[in-house]
C-alpha cells in the first residue's frame, strides 16, 4: 500500500518556504534567507563540498548527513531564488527515460 507520509523533501519544502518572512532570531531558515541568494548559494556549495570529502574518505555515514545538509540547503537556496520544487521534479521527469550518453551525443557539437 502506498505511504500517506509526505516526501520528505516535501515535508521539509512546506517548513523552508514557511519561514519566508520569519523572525531570523528564532529560525535558521529565516537567517540565512535574510542574508541574500549569495550566502544561500554559497552554503550550498559548501555543503556540496562536504558530501564530497566525505565520499573521497570512504565514509558512506558522512555522505548521509551531509547530503541531508546539502539538500536542506538546496531547499533554501530554492525559497530564496523563487524557484518550486515543482519545476525541480518536472525537469527531473521531463529527464525520465533518457540517458544521459544519448542526451550528450545529441548536444549541438560547438
Ligand atoms: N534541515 C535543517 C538543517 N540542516 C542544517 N541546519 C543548520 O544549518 C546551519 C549550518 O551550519 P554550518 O556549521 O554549516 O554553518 P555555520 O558555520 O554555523 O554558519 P556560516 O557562518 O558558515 O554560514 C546549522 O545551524 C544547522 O543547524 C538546518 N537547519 C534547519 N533544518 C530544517 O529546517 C527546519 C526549520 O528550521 P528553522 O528555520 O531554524 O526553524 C528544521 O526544523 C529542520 O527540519
Amino acid at each position: 500500500m502506498a505511504s500517506m507520509q509526505p516526501h520528505a523533501l516535501d515535508q521539509l519544502w512546506a517548513t523552508v518556504s514557511s519561514r519566508k518572512g520569519a523572525d531570523p532570531a528564532s529560525s535558521w531558515t529565516a537567517k540565512l534567507l535574510s542574508k541574500g541568494v549569495n550566502k544561500c548559494a554559497q552554503k550550498v556549495g559548501e555543503e556540496a563540498t562536504e558530501v564530497v570529502i566525505e565520499a573521497a574518505s570512504g565514509n558512506a555515514a558522512g555522505v548521509v548527513s551531509e547530503s541531508a545538509d546539502l539538500l536542506y540547503h538546496l531547499e533554501v537556496l530554492w525559497a530564496a531564488t523563487g524557484v518550486e520544487p515543482e519545476q525541480v521534479y518536472a525537469e527531473l521527469r521531463r529527464r525520465e527515460g533518457t540517458s544521459g550518453i544519448a542526451e550528450k551525443a545529441a548536444r549541438p557539437k560547438g
